[in-house]
């Protein structure tokens, strides 16, 4: 499982959330072409990503919808609900908290910490921000093994080595700078998606 690239991964989730439509749809069966067309994708794309799993698809039948969420349940871990905490409570941490897209996916932010005095204690959504020194204790007593670093790039790396500490297994960074980490991270810059897009327009111009 480890050799999984992470492309194919972070895929695996979409075709989850599509199949999961497909099962309310009523949809017992579907081909690679139907999943691909609705996500924009090839079709040789899915049936190479899930071929990764096993041999989920009958040729002429396509995939069985239950059989297969099931598999990517398993997976993926969409079967399990994961406590996440939020580092600064700014604009982007403030908007996860209030973002119900998350606690439908099953990611349950459980708490929310700034270093700022002025914000601890103010409520954001149902949680009420904590003080970062409070994070240790918190971590200790919760089930945490996500968490998601919205604190300005200057105060990023700081923060990801106290998540190191604390046994965080994973990382979602909003700041723009790489961390030095052993943690597992995922970026999401939002410039680099601007550019990748400007780029793709003039190659089209
Ligand atoms: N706002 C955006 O649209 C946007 C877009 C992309 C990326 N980002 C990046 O995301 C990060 C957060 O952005 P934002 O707009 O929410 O910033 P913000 O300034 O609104 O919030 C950051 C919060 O982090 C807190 N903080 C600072 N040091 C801390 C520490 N050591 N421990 C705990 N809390 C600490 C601050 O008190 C503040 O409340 C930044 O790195 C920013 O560059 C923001």
């Amino acid at each position: 499982m480890d050799k999984i690239p992470r492309p194919v991964i972070r895929r695996l989730g979409l075709y989850y959330r599509c199949l999961s439509k497909l099962y309310e749809e009523g949809v017992d069966y579907v081909a690679s072409r139907d999943i691909a067309e609705r996500l924009g994708i090839k079709s040789s794309q899915v049936r190479k990503d899930l071929s990764y799993f096993g041999e989920f698809g009958k040729r002429g039948v396509g995939y069985n919808v239950a059989m297969l969420m099931e598999k990517l349940e398993s997976i993926i871990g969409v079967d399990k609900y994961w406590n996440v905490i939020v580092i600064g409570a700014g604009n982007i941490g403030s908007a996860l908290v209030n973002y119900e897209g998350l606690k439908k996916e099953k990611f349950n932010i459980i708490g929310i910490f700034d270093a700022d005095r002025a914000k601890v204690g103010r409520k954001i959504g149902n949680l009420i921000v904590r003080h970062i020194s409070e994070l240790k204790e918190f971590v200790k007593k919760n089930i945490v093994e996500i968490a998601v670093i919205a604190v300005p790039e200057t105060a990023a790396q700081y923060v990801v080595e106290q998540l190191e500490q604390l046994g965080i297994k994973g990382v979602v960074n909003f700041a723009p700078i790489k961390l030095r980490t052993h943690l597992l991270v995922e970026e999401v810059d939002i410039t680099l998606t601007f550019k990748s897009l400007v780029f793709q327009v003039e190659r089209k111009i």
